[in-house]
């Protein structure tokens, strides 16, 4: 498919051909006004391509790059509002909304109106509403911008939920402090055209000293922490009978993946980025949510 702007337009995208496959995390890169947020809102389905088509519609969420923030409604209001758009009963709405503010720390601007929000809090109503209904695919478009660094751990680890329930993930981002940088497939947009490049695996950022992640993972009770974890994790128990698991940061999102798809499957009660590798959360561990997300369906470009 293609996409230009205006009849005799230049092509943004053109003879485009990929594949979306369920249960991944896709990062698309490239240059400043190369087309990469032209790619994500077709993908979205927000823009139609001018020429060719998308084949598959699963249920999709978008965060764009800038959230249209000046609607006459509070923060909570928005999101039941979003909630009831996306088939949720109205309490199921107002307790998504209320839940996924609280995991990104802006319970208190619940009933704040969202012309009023700071940047950083606009930036967690946009992205709450992208994961308030659970999508099959979530289209971020420098989602991570903005947002203080719990709410970004919050992201990490929805967004690795989501992977593994099956859902497809596609990103651009352009800050390397992310530290689930790791993609299972990177598609680079370059004159016109979108080519796969090979998965890169953690990211040679994630390894560098200093940058670690730390997670609090809960097993079975007596279930021993599975073997061939991603990243090798230092691992030491931790309180209530969770287990403290410390990786390069680049390991982060394959760690996550691999204790959430374990059998039985770890709940992950918390995840920090970290400045040394001494497993010891500083920070108060944060229950995460455990929403059920259904299997993705692939889409076709
Ligand atoms: N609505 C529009 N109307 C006309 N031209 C547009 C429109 N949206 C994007 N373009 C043009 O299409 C090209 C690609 O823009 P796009 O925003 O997709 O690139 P990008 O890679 O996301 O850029 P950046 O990294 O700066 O965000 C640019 O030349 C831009 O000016």
């Amino acid at each position: 498919m293609g996409r230009r702007y205006g009849l005799g337009g230049p092509w943004v995208l053109r003879g485009v051909d990929l594949d979306l496959r369920p249960g991944t995390l896709v990062r698309v890169q490239g240059a400043n006004g190369s087309g990469k947020s032209t790619l994500l809102r077709l993908l979205a389905g927000i823009d139609a391509p001018s020429e060719g088509r998308i084949t598959g519609r699963p249920r999709t969420a978008y965060v764009p790059e800038r959230f249209p923030a000046a609607l006459p409604f509070t923060a909570a209001g928005y999101l039941t509002r979003l909630g009831r758009i996306h088939g949720l009963g109205r309490r199921a709405a107002a307790a998504g909304a209320a839940e996924w503010l609280e995991r990104f720390g802006a319970a208190d601007y619940a009933r704040t109106p969202l012309g009023e929000l700071s940047k950083g809090t606009s930036q967690k109503v946009a992205v709450a509403q992208a994961l308030l209904a659970g999508p099959e695919l979530l289209v971020l478009d420098e989602a991570w911008t903005g947002l203080d660094t719990p709410a970004r751990e919050q992201l990490d680890l929805a967004v690795a939920e989501l992977v593994t329930a099956g859902a497809s993930v596609v990103h651009v981002d352009h800050d390397p402090r992310r530290p689930a940088a790791s993609a299972d497939a990177v598609f680079r947009v370059r004159d016109g055209r979108v080519e796969e490049l090979p998965a890169e695996g953690p990211s040679r950022a994630g390894r560098e000293p200093g940058r670690w992640a730390r997670i609090v993972a809960v097993g079975p009770p007596g279930a021993p922490l599975p073997d061939a974890l991603p990243g090798d994790p230092e691992h030491i128990a931790g309180e209530d009978g969770g287990t403290v698991l410390t990786v390069p940061a680049g390991y982060s999102d394959a760690l996550l993946r691999a204790l959430l798809t374990a059998r039985p499957p770890w709940h992950i009660r918390h995840l920090e980025e970290a400045e040394e590798p001494a497993a010891n959360p500083s920070a108060t561990a944060v229950t995460a949510a455990t929403p059920t997300y259904p299997t993705g369906t692939g889409t076709k470009a």
